[in-house]
């Protein structure tokens, strides 16, 4: 049974594996990363080596070594660090969990295995039982994010009964936007003291009307802050408080979409915003082009997302 461990819940920042222009990961630099998140942006929660950080892009060994970086520079200042340790091979992925119980991370979180696919849900849960059950004190998080796996098993269908299999289950990060889902997975397991994080950042409000209990994302890297503020409007039923930081937070995401949003995207965004050089991203991917970080530049600063951007700079779009 997992440790009666305090429950994850608020903000869990998706982070970005920062690398060097020759591609190594600059382990120099997630120190400041862990300190910028918790002082700059009141995100005191990772999730590591997910979509956002190219878990699936590195090799085991940096996998092991970025978890380990999180865990150590994130001691005494991040509430919790929960790694992914999704992958297409069971092996694997056992050896990762593992890991992540022997360097004293907080809880993994696992995908389905997209390549060779599980085609039901008994198979499904017997993968994540087997993973599971290779660190048997950590808390275990499914990581349901169907259109990048293309594993359209539904999540509440899933959570039925998935305790009697996966005794340390706590909770779902659940990336996409059927409500319905999302919704049913909640009031089905009103009873049990499960986390359920949304993923799917523009439209976190909604989910919070659903009984989302926290979040997960890539953009609370750098609108933690803005994020946070929309969560204390909403702990306050100050519902059109609320509603006015998520519009805000989507003009941007709109704004991206249009543009073309992805992981590269993301890591020039923080590289923008915090001033943590994030570097380029790994093959299959692309750097974001000098196109997009200047327009991305100039929609942060229209929003008054930039925390140097001058009062003139201000316009009627900004968000107070
Ligand atoms: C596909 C993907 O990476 N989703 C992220 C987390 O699950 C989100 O944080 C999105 O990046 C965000 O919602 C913007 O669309
Ligand atoms: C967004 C997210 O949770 C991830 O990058 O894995």
């Amino acid at each position: 049974m997992a440790s009666p461990k305090k429950k994850l819940q608020g903000l869990v920042a998706a982070t970005i594996t920062p690398m060097t222009e020759n591609g190594e990961i600059n382990f120099s630099v997630i120190g400041q990363y862990v300190d910028y998140l918790v002082k700059e942006q009141g995100v005191k929660n990772v999730f590591v080596n997910g979509t956002t950080g190219e878990g699936l892009s590195l090799s085991i060994s940096e996998r092991r070594r970025v978890a380990e970086e999180w865990v150590t520079k994130g001691r005494n200042k991040l509430d919790q660090v929960v790694i992914h340790v999704g992958a297409l091979s069971l092996k694997e992925s056992q050896e990762l969990a593992q890991h992540a119980a022997e360097i004293g991370a907080d809880g993994i979180a696992v995908i389905a295995p997209f390549f060779l696919k599980p085609w039901n849900k008994d198979v499904l849960i017997n993968f994540l039982k087997e993973v599971a059950a290779a660190a048997p004190a950590l808390p275990f998080y499914y990581y349901h994010i169907p259109a990048l796996t293309g594993i359209k098993i539904r999540a509440e269908e899933l959570l039925d009964g998935i305790q009697d299999k996966i005794p340390t289950f706590q909770g779902l990060k659940f990336s996409d936007t059927d409500l319905l889902d999302f919704g049913q997975c909640v009031d089905q397991n009103r009873q049990r003291q499960f986390a359920f994080l949304f993923g799917v950042d523009e439209q976190l409000l909604s989910a919070l009307v659903m009984g989302a209990t926290g979040a997960v994302g890539s953009t609370y890297n750098y609108l933690g802050k803005k994020t946070n503020q929309m969560l204390e409007a909403f702990e306050q039923k100050d519902f059109s408080v609320a509603l006015n930081y998520q519009f805000c937070i989507q003009r941007f995401i709109n704004f991206v979409v249009k543009l073309g949003f992805g992981v590269s995207q993301t890591k020039a965004i923080m590289t923008l915003v915090s001033g943590i050089p994030m570097g380029p991203p790994r093959l299959p991917l692309q750097k974001a082009s000098r196109e997009f970080t200047d327009n991305a530049e100039a929609k942060l600063k229209s929003l008054n997302f930039l925390s140097f951007t001058s009062l003139k700079d201000r316009n009627l779009e900004a968000c107070s």
